[in-house]
């Protein structure tokens, strides 16, 4: 049976190599929410057992505690709604074997990841298959998530037949038969989302509507957001990151587009069996050679001065008071100059982000500044517009600038008014960015959060 998807303003369309993609039917705005669908099956990583709600993923309020299932004693929840929903979901057939399961050897071979994916594939089978008649043409011809489930490509690696994880089952439960639990797992890797609340990870997902919908680029002009409902399952929104003309193909990031390239592209072709062509990996591969870092701290200075410069002339203006660029991202990458390529080097972004976290924490605040402008320039030539993470470096940004004022003023060795005054200006200038970025991300995860502490900084900064 040929599913059926209709959806006001997008469309899926034939792609060429990808089966299927969506495209936008009318223009949207930064900002708009093109998806807004339910879990199918989710599970918390297992730092936070116990943290969230296992139904719901809420953090209990201030003085408020989880309880946990009285006989497995590993699932945790706000309240006996979500504890009642999860048994009838699933929880029922896997209570009594979840204990043995966990200190299984089989279990305990998997990485902590794949751990995950085990316990989320057992539920998402007890939910599938929730009389145990494993009839998968009866469970594929519906219209709800799981029949969307079973209308999702498979995996590259289940073509090759690989086993599927180690399944976690009640001893009173049917055995799943081998064919259903592979037909199933060879789904699951691809489709397969990490949840996460102001860009922390803390669940893998599957949402087949989403997995159905939306191919990866590293550019992408999409980018998924998770919203928690005490006592609901947890939905995923699908939001736009900049304007979008009608017939433009909308995508999503199916992992961090600032990964080097070689890591990028052997993970999309391990896991979901294509060679990504975005412009970012098409740009990055045309650089044959990038260079090692310079030695000496004064070469390493300037190589960072040189790239804030490049970025503000084409991209976004890092400082304030600098003329706004007036080219476009597409030919910041035409006209980036080989002096530069080092920045492009594996080592190069994660060095810089280590040394931002410890000085914007340890100070001095001037260095974890430099650090971070750089970093800024670098997130903006690589991350698309309106990229989550270039908004929550913005707010960070703006936060170290606002603690060397304070600094500078209870220490009682400010560097003068003028100096102040730039710290200002720069607090302001990241301010705004972080605004319009995670404005049009929008509200997301848990309570409070970015959101929240723009709201505190601009009050600060402006009142
Ligand atoms: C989650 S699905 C995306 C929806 C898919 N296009 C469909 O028709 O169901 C992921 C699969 O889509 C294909 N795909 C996604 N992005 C692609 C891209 N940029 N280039 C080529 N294939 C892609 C790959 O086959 C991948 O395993």
């Amino acid at each position: 049976m040929v599913m059926q998807y209709n959806f006001p303003n997008i469309r899926l369309e034939p792609h060429e190599v990808a089966r299927s993609k969506t495209s936008a039917t009318i223009s949207l705005s930064a900002g708009a929410i093109v998806l807004n669908t339910v879990a199918l099956s989710t599970a918390l990583v297992a730092s936070e057992k116990g943290r969230r709600c296992d139904y719901c993923h809420a953090a209990p309020a201030e003085g408020r505690r989880l309880s946990k299932c009285a006989g497995c004693a590993a699932y945790w929840y706000c309240g006996t709604t979500c504890q009642t929903k999860q048994w009838h979901a699933h929880h029922r057939k896997i209570c009594k074997a979840y204990n043995g399961f966990t200190s299984s050897s089989e279990y305990q071979a998997l990485s902590v990841e794949s751990r995950v994916d085990a316990v989320m594939l057992s539920q998402l089978l007890a939910e599938v298959f929730p009389h145990d008649n494993f009839d998968m043409s009866a469970a594929s011809s519906g219209s709800d998530l799981a029949s969307q489930f079973f209308d999702l490509l498979k995996g590259p690696e289940n073509h090759r037949g690989a086993a599927h994880p180690p399944l976690c089952r009640s001893p009173k439960s049917a055995k799943v038969p081998e064919e259903t639990a592979s037909e199933i797992s060879s789904r699951f890797g691809n489709n397969n989302f990490i949840v996460h609340s102001h860009l922390t990870s803390y669940a893998h997902g599957v949402f087949p509507l989403a997995s159905r919908l939306f191919n990866h680029s590293c550019v992408p002009n999409c980018a998924a957001k998770y919203i928690i409902t005490p006592k609901e399952t947890v939905r995923m929104e699908v939001a736009v990151l900049r304007d979008i003309t009608p017939g433009e193909e909308l995508t999503i990031p199916y992992l961090d587009p600032a990964l080097p390239l070689e890591t990028r592209q052997r993970a999309l072709q391990a896991n979901y069996g294509f060679a990504c062509n975005c412009e970012l990996c098409s740009f990055q591969k045309s650089v044959k050679t990038v260079p090692p870092l310079p030695a000496d701290p004064e070469s390493v200075r300037l190589l960072h001065a040189r790239l804030c410069e490049f970025v503000t002339t084409h991209v976004f203006q890092v400082d304030p008071g600098a003329q706004p660029p007036s080219g476009r991202r597409r030919a910041a990458f035409d006209c980036f100059p080989p002096e530069l390529y080092a920045v492009l080097g594996e080592q190069f972004l994660p060095t810089l982000s280590e040394e931002f976290s410890r000085a914007s924490h340890e100070g001095p605040y001037d260095a974890a500044l430099s650090h971070g402008r750089t970093l800024l320039a670098l997130y903006v030539l690589l991350y698309p517009q309106n990229y989550p993470q270039i908004g929550m470096h913005a707010l960070e940004l703006t936060k170290t600038a606002w603690n060397a004022i304070i600094a500078g003023e209870q220490s009682g060795v400010s560097s003068g008014p003028e100096a102040t005054r730039r710290l200002e200006d720069a607090a302001r200038h990241y301010l705004e960015l972080a605004s319009q970025v995670l404005g049009a991300y929008g509200p997301e995860g848990d309570e409070g959060g970015p959101l929240e502490e723009l709201r505190v900084m601009r009050s600060l900064l402006y009142e």
